[in-house]
């Protein structure tokens, strides 16, 4: 069948994707999201399927006392379909390697935008079908997403009523889950709706609090920082973060909006036991609507052990600084590092749950950085890039930590604050707009069928007898 080009004027049109997809009969408009994903379900769920009956009793290994006592690492029990974590490789959405991702998904260039970094919505399609969605596929995403980008009165009254001293996380995870007013999927389970459709509400709402997230961030950042226009005007040929980037006033900065398609198409699936995307997947276990379980994975989020830690990092950094001055060798830099560690205080941006080499999500922004000479020359990019090559001695030395090595919080921060975006209070509200992306498997979670999540616990007690 031939698929063609959206004219443009359809594109700055208030119809939506939807119904560009059935207007014509004899050309085929690229399909939408959601025919896509409403095509793979039933052959993912066969498979799945066709598992449980032939290995329902099969085991996937033993469960030690370790494992119950140490944050439950390396117990195979979720199940996520976006991505796998390999210890040593890193990240793959789909099998798809990063540099994967950016030799093949759709970029800002492709879309005839500005910028050639690979969009946020290219790696949601991919997340959402296990497929590389074609150029006009992407297009017709952004544009819906454009579409449903406005927030209702009421959310933009909440926010407004904030003290500007509470932390952006806070008010991030408070208006999204007030969005939950406008719940498709409550509106449709109160209507009685059959458990082999909940995943289209969760669909349809997963996409509006996508769409609408731009413009949450870029009104937090507005009262409490005063950037931005405080307008939130959504221009429809935009992409989500091109938008986004106009909202909070750096729409004509090629370089940050570039860099914040990277920073967000990356950092969004980290497969499924990380602190953030665990949580919203068991809120929504209850059938909590999308709104209410990303609120809850935003607060986990917000902690200084995961997203938090980017603030952190840029602290260290700037006290770094502060303390042995710019350009100090890396001698001053390795002491800095021991006062840090005999403190009883974490390297933050090093170590990982899971992984045991250098953050694949790193070495993309590393790389970034490399092709940026306005950024190769700049002191905390240079600072950040410094600790990469001293920090993994030290802590190698030190003897605590499984992983000395980068993770991708050492650098994502200090790329913003070199970029002008200098107020770190607001960067976990940046990775969280990137999060949102963890909220695809929501939609695998219906579509399976997936259960309440409801892990058995004992008190040490019970442990004692069982163990003895
Ligand atoms: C997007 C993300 O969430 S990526 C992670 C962001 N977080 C950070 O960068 C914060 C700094 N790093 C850390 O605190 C840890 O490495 C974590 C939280 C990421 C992982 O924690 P764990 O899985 O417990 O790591 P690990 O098994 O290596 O910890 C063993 C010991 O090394 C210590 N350790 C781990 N990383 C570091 C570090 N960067 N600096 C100093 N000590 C460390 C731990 O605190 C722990 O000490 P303890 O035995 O006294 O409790
Ligand atoms: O996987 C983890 O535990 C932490 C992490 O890097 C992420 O959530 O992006």
């Amino acid at each position: 069948m031939l698929s063609v080009t959206l004219p443009r004027v359809a594109l700055r049109s208030a119809a939506p994707a939807r119904q560009w997809a059935s207007a014509a009969q004899s050309v085929r408009y690229a399909s939408t999201l959601k025919d896509a994903v409403a095509q793979v379900i039933p052959e993912k769920q066969e498979q799945l399927k066709a598992l449980k009956a032939k290995h329902n009793n099969s085991s996937l290994g033993e469960v030690k006392l370790e494992n119950l006592l140490g944050g439950m690492r390396g117990l195979k029990c979720m199940l996520w379909e976006g991505s796998v974590l390999d210890s040593e490789r890193g990240i793959a959405f789909h099998g798809r390697s990063i540099p994967d991702c950016e030799k093949e998904l759709p970029t800002a260039k492709d879309l005839g935008l500005k910028g050639k970094e690979m969009l946020p919505e290219s790696m949601l399609w991919l997340l959402l079908t296990g497929k590389v969605p074609s150029v006009d596929e992407v297009r017709g995403l952004s544009a819906e997403l454009a579409e449903k980008g406005k927030l209702p009165n009421y959310v933009e009254k909440i926010i407004d009523s904030f003290p500007k001293t509470l932390h952006p996380m806070t008010q991030f995870s408070a208006a999204v889950a007030a969005l939950n007013h406008d719940s498709a999927f409550s509106a449709a389970y109160n209507k009685g709706i059959k458990k082999s459709e909940y995943w289209s509400p969760t669909y349809d709402d997963v996409i509006t609090l996508i769409a609408k997230i731009p413009a949450i961030a870029a009104r937090i950042y507005y009262n409490v920082f005063g950037k931005g226009d405080g307008k939130q005007a959504i221009d429809p040929s935009n992409d989500l973060i091109g938008n986004y980037a106009n909202m909070i006033g750096y729409g004509d900065h090629e370089g940050m909006t570039d860099y914040l398609r990277l920073y967000i198409a990356i950092h969004g699936d980290h497969e499924g036991g990380n602190v953030s995307a665990h949580t919203l997947h068991l809120v929504g276990s209850a059938l909590s609507d999308p709104f209410l379980s990303y609120s809850a994975g935003l607060a986990g989020l917000a902690g200084p052990l995961h997203g938090l830690a980017n603030q952190e990092v840029l602290g260290f950094c700037l006290g770094l600084q502060k303390a042995v001055g710019e350009n100090a060798s890396d001698e001053k830099v390795k002491e800095h590092l021991w006062s840090t560690l005999n403190s009883g205080r974490v390297v933050p941006g090093y170590g990982h749950a899971v992984l045991r080499s250098t953050d694949p999500r790193f070495l993309a922004l590393s790389r970034f950085c490399d092709t940026r000479p306005e950024l190769q020359k700049d002191s905390l990019v240079q600072l950040v890039q410094q600790l990469a090559r001293v920090a993994p001695g030290v802590l190698t030395e030190h003897g605590k930590t499984k992983n000395p090595n980068p993770n991708v919080d050492s650098a994502s921060g200090c790329v913003l604050y070199s970029y002008g975006m200098t107020e770190f209070k607001y960067y976990t509200v940046v990775f969280g707009i990137s999060r949102a992306l963890a909220l695809t498997q929501l939609v695998w979670d219906r579509a399976y069928g997936m259960g309440i999540e409801r892990p058995k616990s004992f008190s040490v007690d019970a442990l004692q007898k069982m163990l003895k």
